[in-house]
């Protein structure tokens, strides 16, 4: 397995790779890698010949306030698991590389609608920033098809429309999320947790399944459910940002009609701001 920081050689070994009618998948992470990024990983070496992993901490989706300088950045750790994992080549450009001109200077490309609410809405920019550098990150690997985690649902969702309205040539596979044994979403920021947090961290599963419990029923107050998960979560010392019951197609407020319903949730377990989702058909 090679580690590739500039985009000239990343480019010069992907062309005598597909010169050889080799495919190509990627897996777009920001590092700091766990059995989540593995497991696309691995889903992308059964499609592939190569899989090229990136690991880049994109400063570009990172809000005023937010982790970016704090990110842990783990390469040599990634590499050993990357290397068990069948992958092929390690890309991990320095942000210099990434914007040579800096990010005011950038193109962006914004994904109207399905970028406004939930993680959009309390992240502004968010979306801009990884829509911009994940159709960067197409442009620079060319792969057949890119492989990301439903556990970030919105994400998933901004990345198939851009890819759709732009006709980007790369398929999008999504893959489910792997968990702790507890039910908490594995994710690089539950390093951040204190122990007393990480034994509080399971009630955001638990109430993901305790409303979609009560849809499967066939309830369909669906503010009431939100307004109970919430309450849930503040009970159990959470601070809910957002509970809400979508559509899974649009991810617009569900309605009685929709067969396809996700319940998406962002909550603050002290400093550290946790998402997951659930998705139920009825
Ligand atoms: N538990 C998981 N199961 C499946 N895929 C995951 C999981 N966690 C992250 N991913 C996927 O891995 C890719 C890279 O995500 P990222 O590097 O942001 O990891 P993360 O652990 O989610 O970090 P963060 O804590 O910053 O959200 C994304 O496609 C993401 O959806
Ligand atoms: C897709 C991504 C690698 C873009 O920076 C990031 O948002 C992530 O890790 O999910
Ligand atoms: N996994 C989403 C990346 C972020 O939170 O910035």
């Amino acid at each position: 397995m090679r580690t590739i920081h500039s985009l000239k050689e990343l480019r010069t070994i992907l062309r005598g790779y597909r010169r050889q009618g080799k495919t190509i998948g990627l897996v777009p992470t920001m590092g700091n890698l766990h059995e989540g990024h593995i497991s696309l990983v691995r889903k992308a070496s059964e499609a592939a010949d190569i899989v090229v992993t990136s690991i880049f901490v994109n400063p570009m989706q990172f809000g005023a306030g937010e982790d970016l300088e704090t990110y842990p950045r783990t390469l040599a750790e990634d590499q050993e698991q990357l290397e068990a994992a069948g992958n092929t080549l390690v890309f991990a450009p320095a942000a210099s590389e990434v914007y040579p001109e800096g990010l005011s200077q950038q193109t962006q490309v914004v994904v109207p609608e399905v970028s406004d609410g939930h993680c959009g809405a309390s992240r502004p920019g968010h979306f801009e920033g990884v829509a911009t550098v994940v159709t960067m990150l197409f442009n620079m690997v060319q792969p057949d098809f890119a492989v990301f985690g439903e556990k970030d649902f919105q994400q998933l969702a901004v990345i198939r429309k851009m890819v759709r309205d732009l006709m980007i040539p790369v398929e999008v596979v999504g893959a489910p999320t792997v968990r702790e044994s507890d039910g908490l979403a594995k994710s690089s920021r539950n390093g951040y947790l204190s122990a007393e947090e990480r034994k509080l961290a399971p009630v955001v599963y638990l109430t993901l399944q305790q409303t979609a419990e009560k849809l499967a029923e066939g309830r369909t107050d669906f503010q009431t459910l939100e307004q109970d998960a919430r309450k849930n979560l503040v009970a159990a010392g959470l601070r809910p940002d957002y509970f809400n019951i979508v559509s899974s197609r649009t991810l617009k407020p569900a309605t009685p009609e929709d067969s396809d319903i996700t319940l998406l949730v962002a909550a603050f377990l002290g400093t550290t701001r946790l998402i997951d989702n659930l998705s139920i058909s009825r």
